[in-house]
């Protein structure tokens, strides 16, 4: 291949295949995936419409699969079919309303609590029909439970599907129930819903989502990584000076304080998705790729986070925060933080990682900035002109890019600094990059949870004064 061209693996569409031990055994039979907390704002933007784009490709083919919404709040099929219309949009749909009319009548809602048998038993009805209808044998088939919902009700919810909505004979395929962050308040509470999820489930089926571990360029960390000589010898206290992540949105919580204030800026973000993308960041080279290796490495890096030191601590609640209505009059909830953490081990001591997020600033980024040490014996004097450094921006536009001196192009020999730049808007022009939800969404068809948070990633990443200086009152 040229080296001006690229090269893109189609996904095999229809024959999916899923991981048992070590073997791979092929996808197929009565699907239901069903999503609770139906009602809501993830659900909405995000799963609903990952679930369509996972359609339109092919992967949930009608002849298998039916969705199921679940909630309290009562509406009909229809009203619930209205609610999400119009967030499926579609790029690879080559006739998208007809895509979107029969994407929807897929689409069944029950209504019932969270925690009183008679609403599960229903949608155990309403399963079992759909498994009747499309001839699959009883237990045969495949039962996904999404948990759009807030932590607060998982434990009830897994009780109850538990309890009244699994496969009901040992014919095989399976039962699998995905998670939202945050897990949990703290240490206490995540080691709590830890267990009271692992009395009722085995840990293959139990998927920890952190959307950030699907979108394309976190997934592109190992690859870069490791897969480069030129990282290799350079990703090391020798080398690098700092390392930044930093998540930004330019829109504050709309409507959803009563969720935000209870959970804060750090709990919604820094502690889940920065510190996934950290540990892919700092992680060594795992033996294999097989997930439980992946997830060994970032469960060490985890292990040996410092303290974090107040002084290295800034909160920030933006002006506004408190007139949305759904937010208490007088919280004093961060909406903004910057954390210093600090790794001891041979690679990384003595750089700081800096993790920044913040909530209705004035733009909307997530990156990762790793900036190098300044050059010893600077003959050029180039301090001034700023250090080298590599950045991946997860969002918006995907790109990688490096600052780097260069001789300013001209007859002086003086320097400047420039780019080498991987825009993938660009490079990959014609490419549709998937939604992480979407990815995420496959893998638990799939199986395959190396894109997933382990029960000891949880634990380990539960630093006690991550949740502690959240109760800080903020000035
Ligand atoms: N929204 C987003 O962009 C993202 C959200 N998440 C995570 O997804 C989960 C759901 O988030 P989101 O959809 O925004 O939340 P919502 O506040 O929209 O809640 C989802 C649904 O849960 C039910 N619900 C809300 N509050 C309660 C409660 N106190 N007790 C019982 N049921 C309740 C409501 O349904 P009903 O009343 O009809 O039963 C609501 O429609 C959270 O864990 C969040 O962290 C993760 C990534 C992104
Ligand atoms: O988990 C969450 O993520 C979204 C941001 O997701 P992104 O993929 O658009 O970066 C954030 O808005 C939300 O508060 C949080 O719960």
């Amino acid at each position: 291949m040229g080296s001006g061209e690229w090269c893109l693996q189609k996904r095999d569409s229809f024959k999916s295949e899923t991981l048992v031990g070590n073997e791979t055994v092929p996808e197929i039979g009565c699907l239901s995936i069903i999503v609770l907390g139906a009602s809501g704002d993830l659900a909405k933007k995000k799963t609903f419409p990952a679930l369509f784009h996972l359609y339109c490709q092919g992967f949930l083919p009608p002849i298998e699969v039916h969705i199921f919404g679940y909630a309290r709040t009562k509406i009909s099929d229809d009203e619930l079919r209205n609610r999400i219309r119009g967030y499926l949009v579609s790029e690879r749909s080559a006739s998208p309303s007809k895509d979107v009319s029969k994407f929807l009548q897929l689409i069944k809602y029950v209504s019932g609590s969270y925690d009183a048998a008679e609403g599960f038993q229903m949608l155990d009805k309403e399963i079992s029909k759909h498994e009747t209808s499309k001839n699959s044998l009883e237990g045969s088939s495949r039962r996904l439970f999404y948990l759009a919902l807030p932590p607060s009700v998982y434990p009830s919810v897994c009780r109850m599907i538990r309890r009244y909505c699994m496969n009901k004979s040992n014919l095989g395929r399976w039962t699998r129930i995905v998670v939202e962050k945050p897990f949990g308040r703290d240490l206490g509470s995540a080691e709590e819903l830890s267990s009271q999820i692992g009395e009722l489930f085995d840990e293959p089926q139990i998927y920890r989502i952190d959307h950030y571990l699907g979108k394309e360029l976190v997934q592109n960390l190992l690859v870069l990584r490791f897969a480069n000589r030129f990282f290799l010898p350079l990703w090391n206290r020798d080398n690098i000076d700092n390392v930044q992540i930093v998540f930004r949105e330019d829109f504050g919580t709309e409507g959803r304080g009563g969720y935000f204030d209870e959970y804060g800026i750090i709990r919604d973000i820094i502690q889940n998705h920065l510190l996934q993308v950290l540990c892919l960041v700092a992680m060594e080279k795992p033996v294999s790729l097989k997930p439980e290796r992946i997830r060994d490495e970032k469960v060490k890096v985890l292990q040996s986070v410092l303290p974090i030191k107040d002084e290295e601590v800034v909160l920030g609640q933006y002006e506004g925060y408190r007139d949305d209505p759904t937010v208490p009059d007088h919280s004093n909830t961060p909406t903004f933080a910057t954390i210093i953490l600090r790794i001891h081990n041979e690679r990384w001591e003595g750089v700081p990682f800096i993790l920044k997020a913040g909530k209705a600033l004035n733009s909307r980024k997530a990156e990762i900035r790793v900036q190098f040490k300044d050059v010893p014996g600077d003959i050029f004097k180039c301090k001034k002109q700023g250090r080298n450094e590599f950045v991946i921006r997860l969002q918006p536009s995907e790109a990688m890019y490096m600052k780097l001196m260069v001789k300013q192009p001209g007859l002086e020999m003086s320097t400047v600094q420039s780019e080498l730049d991987l825009s993938y808007r660009q490079r990959y022009q014609g490419v549709t990059i998937p939604e992480a939800y979407e990815r995420l969404i496959l893998d638990t068809i799939r199986g395959d949870q190396q894109h997933f948070v382990r029960r000891d990633e949880l634990k380990h990443g539960r630093f006690s004064r991550l949740f502690y200086i959240e109760l800080t009152t903020v000035k």
